[in-house]
């Protein structure tokens, strides 16, 4: 993918800034009050307290050896159980297993990517492999069944482990499937991912002709399954209509969303780097109805599908061993309820009509779930629906969303906004409540919403869900349940939005984390004061930057001053994982940096060199708008264009002009292409006066060289683009046995009369300097077939004086070695090893890449 910044400065950016990380919220205030005291009473002798567990006893529920000089963290938070036993998140009766769930540690869940090319190998393996070994190797110690596909995803493409990814590591008999799954996930054949976090993006109903976008997006997990659904059914050389935005505010976790979205090698997506809530319009149009005026051109930014996986206070991964237990308080929550709010505002005003919105947290906590769907609802009126999603994946255990909760702070319980004193009014949210009654806009828009109670029994096993239909709004869509039975209060408000259609994941249903989720559908337009509460940026004109329109919601600025610095003090998610790091990131002093785009100023190691290259053959100098990051630059050169179509032999039916792009400062030393969905998004932005921060975008296709071996074509292939564009190549191809093919992924480079099959040594002598493919011959019956075959395994070599080199990244050498050995069981013998390796050390003609 096409970055604004190198890589290589990642590792640093992400130790700088595990370092700065804070915690969301302050630390929890005394309790004085007299109505806090009263709640404890209450709950004591309601409830009785959870067993609490000993430090022994919590190290062999954290899966650690026994150190006599370690002390285990405790496992318990008494704020935590107070709140939510408040909330009755669970029936009393379920406290005790529900608790028991949170202390155990997590099983390990990973996806399969089905639209990579080996899709078909990794399922074998695993099936009659891994499932079959493990069954008897570890049935004793992790029961039967050890290995198995989560039954809730689609096409068996998730599995779930009944161990931890601590054990997984640990344990020796699970050595191999640890190594196998590591190197796996290194080159994007499978991503390891906590099971509830995959269930967002399967409510997006995502087709391949889908624009979506992912407003927060990092580390990418999300994003990554997303690119998988895209991708699913194309054929060879074939691209989806789709296209997948990925953004996130935090640029060191926008790195990491880059690199890990890389595996994907797709030219569908653009990576940008914004404030989701003030996520920018680029709109041609200057009202609703001319952005319909000319079909054949994107007059704004319209998405058919947004996932809105907000910021949030992260304890429903309270079972990955954060240090959750010991920060947790119920101010995180509150702290971020706003910010959660505009994201979800945003993102509704970016949604096409007829679009659907999935918004998720990994919190538990009502306040950012259930208190920012009812706002959403409040605010947007009868331009939203909450949809009852009951009848999609039967299979998954959820729990209806709660129709009442309070919210606390400073250890004092609130029921209305009312009760709340006014010193705490603008930190403690009319919208935080059941019961709120806030904005102009709500008394406007609220209006007659049905419930569809039919589906109710499918929504929950363990809950009563309440008789409610045909709930006729009132002007805050609250009603009061004098005689409802909630702990601890008299008044019981519930919430007249049909919030049962959330959907909250609990641990203890099907030993996962944590997890809510709400879909959104938007029915018609959104008015004007609804859309002046999404901060909509507003166009100047043509060419000309455009203006952040700052007209917050008057009932929301002063909140908002306050909640500056808190909101970006974000507990994240520990999706990080994925690349096995566990670093802490923050993103600290992005907002308002963001807004004047005085962001850090970027480090590109590649630049200089760049410059410093002889003959340059492009002069591309433009300012970007954005400090930091280049503007992104379509590739207009045709005679360059030219040479490669013609040294390639690339058809015309593969379209260059247009596609590819570059950055001003790259020099044009690396070329990416777009897919038409992208390229439309580049246009329309370079019109828009740039106002889209791109990080990155599409697939590396070409690369420029050095070599003096005296090459006609000034670029050659990149393995990256390589599958997309390999139907459409003509020349520079040579087929190699899967003998000579091994040879050289193990070798790397090898002499022309060092292969097995000497034709291929002539062939390969033969044929001029430069770049090329070499193909794997797998008994297909003519050339054309085995190009257009998805599974063809194909790598970029270069031909060199005396040899052939090959140009494939070591993880990807070692993926491939790993294929060429499961599917024809080749494995060079070390003698052979030895005997090579002298032959090609004496030709002195080993080539680093
Ligand atoms: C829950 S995590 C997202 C996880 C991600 N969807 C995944 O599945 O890998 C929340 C992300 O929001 C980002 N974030 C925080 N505040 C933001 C804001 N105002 N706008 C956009 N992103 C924000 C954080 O940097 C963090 O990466």
């Amino acid at each position: 993918m096409l970055a604004a910044r190198s890589p290589v400065s990642l590792h640093h950016r992400i130790v700088a800034g595990g370092q700065r990380r804070r915690c969301v919220g302050g630390s929890e205030r005394k309790r004085g009050r007299t109505q806090g005291r009263h709640f404890t009473q209450a709950l004591e002798s309601l409830w009785r307290q959870s067993p609490r567990i000993s430090p022994p006893a919590a190290a062999a529920a954290t899966g650690g050896e026994v150190n006599p000089l370690w002390q285990p963290p405790a496992l318990e938070n008494a704020a935590f159980e107070e709140y939510y036993k408040v909330q009755q998140i669970v029936h009393k009766e379920e406290w005790d297993v529900f608790m028991s769930f949170l202390r155990k540690p997590l099983p390990a869940t990973f996806r399969i990517n089905a639209s990579c090319q080996f899709y078909k190998d990794i399922c074998s393996k695993l099936e009659n492999d891994f499932r079959q070994s493990l069954e008897s190797e570890v049935s004793n110690e992790y029961g039967e069944d050890a290995i198995r596909p989560l039954p809730w995803y689609p096409g068996n493409l998730a599995w779930h482990l009944n161990f931890s990814r601590k054990e997984l590591r640990k344990n020796l008999a699970l050595e191999s499937f640890h190594e196998f799954l590591k190197h796996e996930s290194e080159v994007g054949n499978i991503t390891r991912q906590e099971a509830v976090s995959m269930v967002p993006p399967l409510f997006l109903n995502v087709h391949p002709d889908h624009h979506i976008l992912d407003m927060c997006a990092a580390p990418g997990s999300k994003t990554f399954q997303l690119l998988e659904m895209i991708h699913q059914s194309k054929e060879p050389g074939l691209l989806p209509g789709a296209l997948v935005m990925a953004n996130d505010l935090n640029v060191q976790r926008c790195d990491l969303l880059i690199h890990n979205t890389k595996r994907m090698c797709t030219a569908n997506l653009i990576v940008t780097n914004h404030e989701a809530q003030n996520f920018p319009n680029c709109s041609l149009a200057k009202d609703y109805s001319e952005a319909y005026k000319d079909n054949c051109k994107s007059q704004r930014l319209e998405f058919d599908r947004v996932l809105c996986d907000v910021p949030c206070s992260g304890d429903g991964t309270i079972r990955k061993g954060h240090d959750m237990w010991r920060k947790w308080n119920s101010g995180m929550g509150n702290q971020l309820h706003l910010l959660q709010v505009n994201i979800a505002m945003r993102g509704i005003a970016l949604l096409k009509v007829g679009g659907r919105m999935v918004y998720s947290t990994c919190s538990m906590n009502p306040v950012e779930n259930e208190a920012v769907i009812a706002e959403l609802l409040r605010r947007n009126g009868n331009s939203v629906e909450l949809l009852d999603v009951s009848s999609e994946l039967p299979e998954l255990v959820r729990r209806p969303g709660l129709s009442t909760w309070k919210v606390q702070d400073r250890g004092s319980w609130f029921q209305t906004h009312d009760d709340v004193p006014h010193d705490r009014k603008n930190v403690v949210l009319p919208s935080m409540f059941p019961s709120s009654n806030i904005t102009e806009e709500s008394h406007a828009v609220c209006g007659y919403v049905e419930i569809n109670t039919d589906n109710r029994g499918s929504f929950s096993r363990n809950c009563d869900i309440e008789e409610t239909s045909n709930i006729n709004h009132d002007m805050d869509g609250v009603s009061t349940d004098p005689t409802s039975n909630l702990d601890c209060t008299s008044n019981v408000v519930n919430s007249k939005f049909p919030l049962h259609r959330c959907m909250r994941i609990v641990p203890h249903d099907q030993n996962s984390g944590a997890f809510f989720i709400a879909v959104l559908h938007k029915l018609s337009p959104l008015n004007g004061s609804q859309i002046q509460g999404t901060k909509v940026q507003h166009t100047l004109g043509k060419g000309r930057i455009k203006q952040l329109h700052k007209e917050p919601e008057p009932e929301t600025r002063p909140c908002e001053t306050i909640l500056t610095c808190q909101q970006n003090n974000v507990l994240e998610v520990d999706d990080a994982e994925l690349l096995g790091r566990r670093q802490n990131l923050s993103a600290d002093n992005q907002t308002s940096k963001d807004k004047n785009s005085t962001e850090v100023e970027m480090v590109f190691n590649d630049v200089k060199s760049g410059r410093e290259e002889s003959g340059d053959i492009m002069k591309l100098q433009k300012q970007s708008r954005w400090k930091g990051v280049d503007p992104v630059l379509f590739f207009k050169d045709e005679l360059v264009i030219k040479s490669i179509k013609s040294f390639f032999g690339i058809k015309e039916s593969f379209p260059l002009e247009g596609y590819l792009v570059t950055r001003s400062t790259d020099n044009a030393r690396r070329m990416y292409y777009i897919s038409k969905s992208v390229k439309e998004i580049v246009e329309l932005n370079e019109e828009v006066g740039e106002q889209l921060k791109i990080a990155s975008l599409g697939v590396k296709m070409f690369e420029r060289h050095r070599s003096k071996d005296g090459c006609s074509c000034a670029y050659r292939l990149s393995y990256e683009g390589l599958s997309l564009l390999l139907p459409y190549i003509s020349t520079r191809i040579l087929y190699a046995s899967p003998l000579d093919f091994h040879r050289l992924l193990q070798y790397r480079t090898i002499n022309f009369a060092h292969f097995v099959d000497s034709r291929f040594g002539e062939e390969a002598a033969s044929m001029m300097p430069g770049c090329c493919v070499v193909v794997l011959l797998e008994g297909h019956e003519n050339a054309d077939s085995i190009l257009k075959d998805p599974t063809t395994i194909a790598i970029v070599c270069w031909r060199g004086k005396g040899t052939m080199n090959v140009m494939v990244s070591p993880p990807d050498r070692t993926d491939l070695l790993e294929r060429m050995a499961y599917r024809f069981g080749i494995k060079a013998s070390a003698e052979e090893d030895e005997k090579l390796m002298d032959l090609t050390r004496e030709d002195g003609n080993i080539m680093r890449i």
